[in-house]
Formats: C-alpha cells, sequence, structure tokens
C-alpha cells in the first residue's frame, strides 16, 4: 500500500490552525507529519496535542518552516499575509502542495503569490466551504440576471478577533457580482461608508462589515431594487466546515502541475 501524503499545518496554535490539526489527525486519507509556529512562540519544541491540551500526537512544534515543509506533500497555511508570502517561497523550494486560506493580502502580495505559482501548486481561496463557492455561482447568476437599478450591498459578519475587513469571502462575492455585471470590482467598490457620504452611487457594489462576539462567519449578498430585495446567505456555524475543505484541496492538488488553483477547481463547479 502507498504511503499517505503527509501534511504540514502553519499557524499550528490559531483558530483554524488547532482546527486544521485536528482534521488531519481525524483523517485516514492522510498523516499529520509537520507543524510550525513563528520563532519564539511558548509552543516550539512541545508536542503539538499535549500543547493542545490533549494526547501526544508525535510530532513536535517547529519554527523551521523549511524543513517541516521538505518532509511533507502538501502545507496548509491560514495565517498572515506576510507569513504566507514567506510560506509559499518555502513550499515552491520543498516542491510541496501550498493550501492558502489567509485572507486580507494586498495587491502586492497577490501579485508575490502568483510569482511563487510559478514553481508550485498553489490553492488559494477566501472560503474554502462549499456553500460559499456554490454562492459565488449563484451571486454571478442573480448579478448578470438582473439590471444595474438592483443596488448590491454585501454584508459579512464575524467574530471580535477577525483583522481583515471585507473578508476574504465578501471580496470573493464581490468579485462574481462584478463578474455577473460584466464590470471590475476594483471599479466599483464601495467599502466604508462614514459620515456625509452622498447619494449611492449606480452600479456600485457596496460592502458592511460587522464584527462581535464568537460569530464563525456569515454573509449576504442583497440586490435591492424597488419594491423588492433578494438576499442571498450563507452561514458558517463550525470552523470544521474550512479545514475539511482545505484538506480536500491539499489531497486534490497532489500531482497537479505548478499555478494557481482555487476552490471552484477543486470542487468542480
Ligand atoms: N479561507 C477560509 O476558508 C478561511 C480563512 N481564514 C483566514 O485564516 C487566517 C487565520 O485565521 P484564524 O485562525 O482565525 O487566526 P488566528 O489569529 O487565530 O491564527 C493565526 C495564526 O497564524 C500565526 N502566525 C501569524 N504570523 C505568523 C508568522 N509570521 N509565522 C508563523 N505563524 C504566524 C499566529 O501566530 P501568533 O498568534 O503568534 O501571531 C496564529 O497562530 C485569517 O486570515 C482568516 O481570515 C479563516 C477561516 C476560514
Ligand atoms: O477570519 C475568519 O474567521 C474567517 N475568514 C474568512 C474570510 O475572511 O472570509 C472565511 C470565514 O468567513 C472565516
Amino acid at each position: 500500500m502507498s504511503e499517505l501524503p503527509g501534511i504540514v499545518i502553519t499557524g499550528a496554535s490559531g483558530r483554524m490552525g488547532q482546527m486544521l490539526i485536528k482534521t488531519v489527525v481525524a483523517s485516514d486519507k492522510c498523516k499529520l507529519v509537520g507543524v510550525v509556529e513563528r520563532a519564539g512562540h511558548d509552543w516550539i519544541g512541545r508536542d503539538i496535542g499535549e500543547a493542545m491540551g490533549g494526547a501526544a500526537l508525535g510530532v513536535t512544534v517547529t519554527d523551521d518552516a523549511l524543513d517541516a515543509f521538505a518532509k511533507a506533500q502538501a502545507v496548509i497555511d491560514f495565517t498572515a499575509p506576510a507569513a504566507t508570502i514567506a510560506f509559499a517561497g518555502l513550499a515552491a523550494q520543498a516542491r510541496c502542495v501550498h493550501v492558502i486560506g489567509t485572507t486580507g493580502m494586498t495587491e502586492e502580495d497577490l501579485a508575490k503569490i502568483t510569482a511563487a505559482a510559478r514553481h508550485a501548486t498553489i490553492i488559494r481561496a477566501g472560503n474554502m466551504s462549499l456553500g460559499v463557492n456554490l454562492l459565488t455561482k449563484l451571486t454571478k447568476m442573480v448579478s448578470a440576471a438582473l439590471d444595474a437599478d438592483y443596488d448590491i450591498e454585501i454584508i459579512e459578519a464575524h467574530h471580535n478577533r477577525k483583522v481583515d475587513a471585507p473578508s476574504g469571502t465578501a471580496l470573493m462575492l464581490g468579485e462574481a457580482a462584478a463578474e455577473g455585471r460584466g464590470v471590475k470590482l476594483e471599479e466599483v467598490r464601495d467599502s466604508g461608508r462614514d459620515g456625509i457620504t452622498g447619494a449611492r452611487k449606480p452600479g456600485d457594489i457596496g460592502f458592511s462589515a460587522i464584527r462581535g462576539g464568537d460569530i464563525v462567519g456569515e454573509h449576504d449578498v442583497m440586490f435591492a431594487g424597488e419594491g423588492e430585495r433578494i438576499i442571498l446567505r450563507h452561514v458558517a456555524s463550525d470552523r470544521s466546515l474550512f479545514a475539511k475543505g482545505a484538506l480536500k484541496a491539499a489531497l486534490w492538488g497532489q500531482g497537479k502541475k505548478p499555478g494557481e488553483y482555487d476552490m471552484l477547481d477543486v470542487l468542480g463547479l
């Protein structure tokens, strides 16, 4: 029987890092071969299972990402933009699939990811769930069917620790809405209204971000017309949804040519 693909998780102590570790350990399709945290983190040198408050898993937390990646077939990375850019170069060197869930990246960051994808298989999505990826298709379809008399507003809600806005998912939905209308999102994006903003510009796509408590992730795409509103909604109630999607991507990426892929490719949508 052939060896199971080895997976490394970065940002091991994070909300998604810990969820990803549990998901990989519970899977019979892969094995956990490494976990990475930043240099100086309390967990470096400890067994990851014990650091997470459970039984030992036989995998020690390291800050040597390249060494960990070299022993793996895929790295799943839900951290922060600066870390993800660095990991993209290392994953390319180690020739392992890089699954990126990190959001909040700038255009400059994304250009670096594109450059790394010349040598590496990178699968990146602002949301790894089936439901949200399906919602992007529905959003594009509804947006294409309606004219610009319907104002498009994207409303997202997340927990009070989230550092970026609009969310990666909101931007994916905005891109889908803009594509449906045949326009570029950057030309019609309206984020963060405050003060005397003036009337809404026809054709704009608006974004609103709510932050509070332990909300996992909720997204509405509203098409507001005269006398009616159509609202497409996704509610995530458990982070395991994202972790399972990311693991599916890591396995799907095995043997794929270098390049940039997303969850629509993985899910065949
Ligand atoms: N695509 C998707 O489906 C989803 C994407 N996300 C995205 O994933 C990212 C992480 O979210 P979440 O887990 O909630 O955030 P957390 O803050 O809980 O976790 C981030 C982790 O990354 C670590 N980290 C940050 N910088 C570095 C670095 N330079 N080197 C190594 N580790 C680093 C942090 O370590 P430290 O604590 O020491 O800073 C922390 O362990 C966010 O961008 C979020 O938007 C979240 C859910 C779903
Ligand atoms: O930070 C989070 O928590 C989430 N981030 C992703 C995003 O920015 O859209 C995905 C999910 O909504 C949770």
